[in-house]
């Protein structure tokens, strides 16, 4: 069924099957010129201790449904995400600022969540094993944790939710999310259909609000819940996980990255130069796993940079509504500067700017698509996540300094690399400390592969057929007296 963009736009919190309202209300504004979209309840502390209660109070009902009954509904969810792609994709441009092909991507890349995971509720298989005497019996059980919480980041509004949700879900666990306030619409649209999918009530919840850190302790420290769930920067990450510690939750964190892309003498530079394009510029290069350093072999490094600087020249800054734009603006002004200042320092230190280099103007929040050459891995664009269109260019003569540079960083979340000798595949596949690895592929982003980091780019593993565990108790039945 498909409805109108309006019929999507909600501007309260979705608590208990309820659209609820709060005190007081925000402003959620579109990035591209400021202008305010609507407002939108700002629950309380309080108000989210509540959809804590209600998603306690549906746990029963929700994990006494069959896998299948969980299945089909869930089924619906997606269907219902695909009926409404198109304004769900304007929806979240709107209110995040990527081009509509993208943002319409995202919706298909979170529905592709709930489809996967409708179908994985169906495989949640325990264990018989062979006992320690023939009275005796071993067998395994695996049920739903429980309630679950979430907090979720602005830049994937849609699919960072619908990737931890549709595992809960499927699990038989209930689920209530905080999403950024930056970009709270995606969210309670996923909502309204959840309910219009048949989801009941207290099953899914979105409480929106501007506490960040008052609703984060709620969401972390209330006793009836049982999981708690990140994606975020390694920053809140540690304070979450600390608030966590007291009532012994698990967690799973999905936190920030700093990718190397590496472009080895034997590469194919025409496809690691498209490969670099999909990975660093989609979302103006504002995600995790964003090639966040570019390290070229020396003898083929300004041969790379040339085709580079050919494909970075044509990319088209605008409304993301607008046909043809391929960069949206940065989120928000404070994004803006971090990128300026980066850059601002790394040329201070002797990087050389190749195309681009500064904000567009001095009204809006877009950064020139930008190229750096000479790039020292101890500068601060290479020490950092830059989180914008931004490319630093690091020379280096061999494999093995090229796997040390990749690796010496705090995060492991993505990482790149180009070649095609199959030893060195192997060799350097194999030496990336990363919990991804494009191997001659830039778009890694799959709902059927384990994606997650190691080091502190935190730790679980969300889509693929682990997706699932985060959310399972394993239970062990020692089963006696059965001689
Ligand atoms: N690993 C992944 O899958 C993944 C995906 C997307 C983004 N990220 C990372 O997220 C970062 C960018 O997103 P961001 O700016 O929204 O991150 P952020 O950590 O500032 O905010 C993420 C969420 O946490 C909330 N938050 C902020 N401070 C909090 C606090 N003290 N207590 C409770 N909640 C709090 C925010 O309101 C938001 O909802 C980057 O580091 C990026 O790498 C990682
Ligand atoms: O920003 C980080 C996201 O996890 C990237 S993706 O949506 O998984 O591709």
């Amino acid at each position: 069924m498909t409805l109108k963009k309006q019929a999507l736009i909600k501007d309260k919190a979705f608590v208990d099957g309820q659209w609820i309202s709060a005190t007081d209300e925000f402003s959620v504004t579109n990035p591209y010129d400021g202008s305010e979209l609507v407002k939108v309840a700002d629950l309380s502390p309080e108000q989210v201790t509540s959809a804590i209660g209600a998603a306690h109070k549906a746990f029963s009902g929700w994990k006494n449904k069959t896998a299948g009954e969980r299945s089909e509904l869930l089924m619906k969810w997606y269907q219902l995400m695909m009926d409404n792609q198109q304004a769900l994709g304007e929806l979240l441009t709107e209110e995040q600022g990527k081009p509509l092909a993208e943002a319409k991507g995202e919706i298909a890349y979170g529905a592709s969540f709930v489809k996967w995971f409708a179908e994985e509720a169906l495989r949640v298989y325990g264990d018989t094993i062979p006992g320690p005497s023939p009275d005796n019996r071993i067998m395994v059980l695996k049920q739903p944790v429980g309630v679950v919480t979430a907090i979720t980041p602005w830049n994937f509004p849609n699919a960072m939710i619908a990737r931890k949700a549709a595992a809960a879900l499927a699990a038989g666990c209930t689920f209530v999310v905080k999403p950024a306030s930056e970009t709270p619409l995606s969210a309670l649209a996923m909502a309204e259909l959840a309910h219009q999918a048949g989801i009941p009530a207290g099953v899914f919840n979105v409480v929106t609000s501007t506490d960040s850190k008052g609703v984060g302790k709620v969401l972390t420290q209330d006793d009836r819940v049982r999981k708690f769930t990140f994606t975020g920067s390694t920053e809140v990450g540690k304070t979450l996980i600390k608030q966590c510690a007291d009532t012994v939750k698990k967690v799973s964190m999905e936190l920030g990255g700093n990718a190397p892309f590496m472009v080895f003498d034997d590469a194919d530079l025409d496809a690691a130069v498209e490969g670099l394009m999909a990975s660093k510029f989609r979302n103006a290069g504002q995600t995790c796993i964003c090639a966040n350093r570019v390290l070229v072999q020396d003898s083929v490094y300004d041969a790379f940079k040339a085709k580079l600087l050919e494909r970075v020249k044509v990319l088209e800054m605008g409304n993301g509504l607008d046909d043809g734009v391929t960069i949206g603006p940065l989120i928000n002004s404070a994004a803006l500067e971090k990128v300026a200042k980066l850059v601002k320092d790394s040329v201070a230190q002797g990087a050389k700017i190749e195309v681009g280099g500064e904000p567009a103007d001095d009204e809006s929040l877009f950064f020139e698509p930008t190229v750096l050459s000479n790039v020292g891995p101890d500068m601060p664009l290479s020490c950092n996540e830059i989180f914008g269109p931004v490319v630093p260019l690091i020379p280096f003569k061999d494999e093995k300094q090229a796997i040390e540079l990749a690796n010496d960083t705090d995060f492991g979340l993505a990482s790149y690399f180009y070649a095609r000798d199959i030893g060195r595949i192997w060799r350097v596949s194999e030496g990336l400390d990363y919990g991804i690895v494009g191997v001659n592929e830039g778009a890694i982003s799959n709902a059927a592969a384990p994606f997650g980091g190691m080091k502190q780019s935190g730790f679980g593993r969300e889509g693929s057929k682990y997706g699932l565990d985060d959310y399972l108790e394993i239970k062990y039945l020692a089963l006696g007296g059965l001689g």
